[in-house]
């Protein structure tokens, strides 16, 4: 079984665990509470860059949680049938990322000022964009007629979008909506989205682990 050692919370691990589910590989949280948890797993040469998510799967070590998704995403199949899905794939997803920056500190908790940063510059920046490839590919999927990595990195800032400024952020993106509701509704992403620790009953004990086990 795959092992991914983060914190109570979404942050950087989300992306992780939403490719895990979708590929259907069991998994657990390993929670990292206590700094001298983190320096272990540095002393004994598991993060690379000194820094988590870490992934054990396979009997390897993985980190960079982007490379760690793609891994993950490649083993399922969910990397492109050839080499052009392949490479329009990767542009998407690496588009979807980019969009998720600005909710990534707001992984740990809502803050008012940078959500609404977030709504005056990430969105009119990205839904056309994302709009615009989903309904050029017409499928309900962002690239080919199939889920794909691109569109779980997608779907990760529309749900953030999704809960923090309800579905009518979808209201000029038909096509979009479309994907988010075709991967929403997959049973694998469906059971996902109703784990606990999407609850976000921790957020403040999370925000507090955080900056304990990393000493910011
Ligand atoms: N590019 C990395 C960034 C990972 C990252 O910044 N991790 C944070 C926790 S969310 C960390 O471990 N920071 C400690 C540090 O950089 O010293 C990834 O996507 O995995």
């Amino acid at each position: 079984m795959a092992t991914l050692y983060y914190f109570e919370g979404r942050g950087r691990g989300e992306f992780i665990r939403l490719c895990l589910s979708a590929a259907k590989i069991e998994f657990k949280d390993h929670f990292l509470y206590e700094r001298a948890e983190f320096l272990k797993l540095i002393e004994d040469g598991k993060l690379l860059f000194n820094q988590l998510p870490l992934l054990e799967i396979d009997g390897k070590q993985l980190t960079q949680s982007n490379a760690c998704a793609r891994y993950v995403a490649r083993k399922a199949g969910l990397c492109g049938k050839n080499e052009d899905e392949a490479v329009q794939i990767d542009m998407v997803s690496e588009g979807g990322r980019d969009f998720m920056t600005p909710f990534l500190p707001i992984g740990f908790k809502p803050e008012a000022d940078v959500l609404a940063d977030a709504k005056k510059k990430a969105l009119p920046k990205y839904m056309p964009l994302f709009e615009k490839i989903a309904a050029a590919n017409g499928t309900g999927y962002l690239v080919g007629n199939s889920l794909t990595l691109a569109d779980l990195s997608v779907l990760e800032p529309l749900l953030a979008c999704v809960e923090y400024f309800g579905m009518e952020c979808f209201n000029d993106y038909p096509a979009l909506k479309k994907v988010y509701e075709t991967v929403t509704g997959l049973e694998s992403i469906s059971r996902f989205l109703k784990s606990s620790h999407r609850q976000r009953k921790n957020d403040e004990r999370y925000v507090s682990e955080v900056k304990k086990v990393l000493a910011w």
